[in-house]
């Protein structure tokens, strides 16, 4: 297919902080940990780098600084790492990808009790091959989207029973895309969602799936 005029890589959103529903800025995650000033500037960093590597062939110099340098940042996160209930990575929810590197960013637009609408752009990391996505971010976007809108329809701690996804047509990397996710219909502990993810008015992938609220004591 034809890539010539990609969307420009878009800003990061400024000022990078936690936001809450009533727009003022917190340093904690929604369980109170802190996050350290420019965490998810970092973030957006490392998910840019993830491009830039997947879209160059570097000389033996650059790959040589490289592989030095991510060994020495390897040891000093290692020096920081905590138990899961500690960590920050995937516990930003008011950030777009919630911090965790393998969930494409979504920015929300709008959402209400019953449905939301955002937008994503897919960077080179996410390549599937001929400038389209790859297959398998998308359930990843869905899973993540839908299972959020699942706890914010008021389906706490729900996990992802099924997930099926459609693939209707072709959706670009480098360009900026829209997702909506709504509500079906909730029977009991069943949260039944549905998404769609397009290019303008081009349906390029659905989505449908079921959300179980787990009970007391289930893992
Ligand atoms: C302000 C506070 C905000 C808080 C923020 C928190 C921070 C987090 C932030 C952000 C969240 C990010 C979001 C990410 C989301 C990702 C989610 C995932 O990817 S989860 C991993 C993948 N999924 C699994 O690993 C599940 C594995 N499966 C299971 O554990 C069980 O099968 C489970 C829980 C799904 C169901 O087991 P049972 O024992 O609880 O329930 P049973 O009795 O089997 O089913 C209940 C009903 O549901 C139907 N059901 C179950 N599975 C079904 C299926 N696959 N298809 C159709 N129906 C199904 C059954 O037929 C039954 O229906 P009848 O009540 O009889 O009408």
């Amino acid at each position: 297919m034809s890539h010539e005029s990609p969307d420009p890589r878009p800003e990061p959103v400024a000022p990078a902080a936690l936001v809450r529903t009533d727009g003022s800025v917190t340093d904690r995650t929604w369980d109170g940990h802190l996050v350290p000033e420019g965490y998810s500037d970092m973030i957006d960093g490392v998910r840019e780098l993830l491009d830039r590597i997947a879209a160059a062939v570097p000389g033996a110099d650059l790959v040589a600084s490289t592989t030095k340098a991510v060994a020495e940042l390897n040891d000093r996160f290692a020096e920081h790492a905590v138990a899961e209930p500690d960590q920050l990575s995937g516990r930003l929810i008011t950030v777009p990808g919630r911090a965790q590197l393998a969930v494409p960013a979504v920015h929300i637009d709008e959402i209400g009790e019953d449905g939301m609408s955002g937008h994503v752009w897919f960077g080179r990391h996410f390549l599937g091959s001929n400038g389209v996505v790859h297959g398998g971010a998308i359930p990843m976007l869905f899973d993540d989207l839908l299972g959020r809108f699942a706890i914010v329809g008021g389906g706490a701690r729900s996990r992802t029973a099924f997930l099926h996804v459609d693939y209707r047509s072709v959706a670009p990397i480098e360009t900026t895309l829209r997702v909506t996710a709504h509500v079906e219909r909730v029977e009991g502990r069943k949260h039944f969602l549905r998404g769609e993810l397009l290019d303008g008015d081009r349906l390029c992938a659905e989505a449908s799936a079921l959300f179980l609220t787990l009970k007391d004591g289930q893992q």
